[in-house]
């Protein structure tokens, strides 16, 4: 049985004897092959799925390692700024420690399932009138004047060591990191604990060489990509929709020292990677993680990938996250009557 990750890389995480773990069994999520985008590619694309935790994305990883040391602290409760997978994240664990949970979210631009979750586990929910930058802003100010409350963003570095988890999952189950690996950027979290993942296993010689780092950011939410903040981000992939990344500084390590890249990609191109990845794979996940395909895409297309390139997509949360996006194609259901002739007729069935 997977143990969740704390417990599966015990010794690599800031975690102390006798602490209580407080896990929901995150992690060991699929690194699936992805035989469309290899064949469109020329490379042997991977998909880490990690849309498949308890929470529905890659958010638990951090948050099974930030909540237990919250615990540990003897914190009364948790606060997060959120574009809504940290705060339904956040949620679940601070419940599972009976633990009280407040989120900050920008006004009406939170997809529907994570607010559902938020609201499921009973989490304070204020929308703030604003973008998700000023609610971290919020965040940090309101948990420095008032301590009882832990701030579990992944300026938290806590949560950047439970991310690293999925860096060290990949090269376990491969034998070695792939040659590039790309994922959707937001607060760059995730790139910074990717990255930290895979320099420990570089330093330990579990692998000889560590992956490009491909960070993507949607077009109009792009200032890594820009190099400056960008003050009024706009994009349909709301989960990155985000001008002044907190990890600013671990994102530009983690290009600068795996020779990696940052490039944007438009909403175009996010949706027709959203609806390829569900069409043809068999993947449905959320319009923002859909960036990281739409990225390999990108980069295959502008030379950018070398072909036969061993290559890992991180794709950070499930489909149903955002159920408004998928249904914003959808054809107008056909009405039947209650008539086998009827039925075979609408299929088409001969
Ligand atoms: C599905 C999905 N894909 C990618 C990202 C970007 O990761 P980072 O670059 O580590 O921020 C997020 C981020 C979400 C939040 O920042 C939040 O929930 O507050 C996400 O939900």
């Amino acid at each position: 049985r997977w143990p969740g990750v704390i417990e599966a890389y015990r010794e690599r995480m800031p975690v102390e004897p006798g602490w209580t773990v407080v896990t929901l069994g995150e992690g060991g999520t699929p690194l699936l092959p992805a035989p469309h985008l290899s064949a469109a590619t020329g490379c042997e694309v991977l998909l880490k799925v990690d849309g498949a935790n308890p929470t529905g994305s890659f958010k638990d990883r951090g948050m099974t390692m930030a909540v237990t040391h919250a615990l540990a602290e003897g914190k009364q409760g948790v606060l997060c700024a959120s574009t809504g997978n940290t705060s339904a994240s956040a949620a679940a664990y601070a419940t599972r420690a009976g633990m009280t949970c407040a989120v900050l979210v920008p006004r009406g631009k939170i997809a529907l399932g994570k607010l559902a979750q938020a609201v499921a586990h009973g989490a304070r929910i204020l929308q703030i009138d604003g973008n998700f930058d000023d609610c971290l802003e919020l965040a940090r100010k309101t948990t420095a004047d008032y301590p009882v409350a832990a701030l579990v963003n992944s300026v938290n570095p806590t949560r950047i060591a439970g991310q690293a988890s999925a860096a060290y999952e990949i090269c376990d189950e491969l034998g070695r990191a792939p040659d590039v690996h790309c994922l959707p950027v937001g607060n760059a979290g995730n790139i910074t604990a990717y990255w930290q993942g895979y320099k420990a296993y570089l330093a330990d010689g579990l692998i000889h060489t560590p992956p490009r780092m491909f960070g993507f950011q949607a077009a109009g939410a792009a200032p890594l990509v820009h190099g400056a903040p960008v003050a009024a981000p706009e994009t349909i992939a709301t989960a990155i929709r985000i001008g002044a990344p907190a990890s600013w500084a671990g994102a530009m390590t983690a290009r600068d020292e795996s020779d990696g890249r940052f490039a944007a990609v438009t909403d175009d191109e996010i949706l027709s990677a959203y609806r390829l990845l569900s069409a043809r794979e068999g993947v449905f996940v959320e319009p923002a993680s859909a960036a990281s395909v739409a990225g390999l895409l990108q980069s295959a297309s502008d030379g950018t990938l070398p072909r036969g390139s061993l290559v890992v997509c991180t794709v950070t949360g499930h489909g149903l996250k955002d159920p408004d996006s998928a249904l914003l194609t959808a054809p107008e259901p056909t009405v039947v009557p209650i008539d086998p002739g009827a039925v075979a007729a609408a299929l088409e069935l001969r």
